[in-house]
């Protein structure tokens, strides 16, 4: 049984000052390009149909949307990146927006970074590794849309991903996924599920000082 599957929608934010306040939360960001399939993984994960909208149009997301897990516990599904036809105005909004929220956000306990497994590790998804990387926090890779590759191409594929984030990006993780075929959920909760449980650093540095 799915371990998310009492989410629920949450709250949306368009602007910084939108973002929900933090009072010892947990969460989990889904970014990745346009159309990776971002939204459908997080429905996947919840076992739910219609938590977070899913378009076969590119640039559908355009929120942060917050979906609670658990109390104090969310999954965000993020606007997506690369999407050619994106106003320039409004691809500099996002570019502030979710750089600002992925890089200042204390309860942001880490990165899902989902790619089509048929394109892979794109140039904006190794900049994305890049900048995301120095921050210290896991990035764990979702290889989705799986079912559109055979049994051993997608094999081949994960091997070939798996090679390339460790020669560069260090301690990242990386597995198949498949929504359509509800694939993968297991090991996706094995890696996210520990991130959000764990105690937070902010818990640590509210620690009183020793009275002298
Ligand atoms: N075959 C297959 N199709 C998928 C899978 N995941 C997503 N899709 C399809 O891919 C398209 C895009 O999915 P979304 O989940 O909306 O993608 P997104 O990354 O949230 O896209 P934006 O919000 O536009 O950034 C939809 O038509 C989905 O049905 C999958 O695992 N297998
Ligand atoms: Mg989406």
């Amino acid at each position: 049984m799915p371990l998310f599957q009492n989410a629920a929608y949450f709250a949306s934010a368009h602007h910084l000052h939108e973002l929900p306040k933090e009072d010892g939360c947990a969460e989990v960001a889904f970014a990745g390009r346009s159309n990776a399939g971002k939204s459908s993984a997080i429905n996947t994960l919840a076992n739910h149909n219609r938590l977070a909208f899913v378009s076969k149009q590119p640039g559908r997301t355009q929120l942060i949307n917050f979906f609670t897990i658990s109390e104090n516990a969310y999954l965000v599904d993020l606007p997506g990146y690369g999407y050619a036809k994106v106003p320039e105005a409004m691809r500099k909004h996002w570019q502030h927006v979710l750089a600002t929220y992925l890089s200042t956000r204390p309860s942001l306990r880490g990165l899902v970074l989902v790619m089509d497994s048929r394109h892979p590790l794109t140039s904006l998804d190794r900049q994305m590794l890049d900048w995301f990387g120095p921050t210290g926090k896991p990035i764990h890779v979702l290889l989705t849309k799986s079912d559109k590759l055979s049994r051993s191409e997608a094999m081949k594929t994960l091997a070939a991903v798996r090679k390339e984030l460790n020669e560069n990006w260090g301690s990242c993780t990386a597995q198949l996924f498949s929504s359509l075929k509800k694939q993968g959920v297991d090991e996706a909760e094995k890696i996210i599920a520990p991130w959000l449980a764990a105690p937070s650093d902010a818990s640590e540095d509210q620690i009183p000082d020793p009275v002298a």
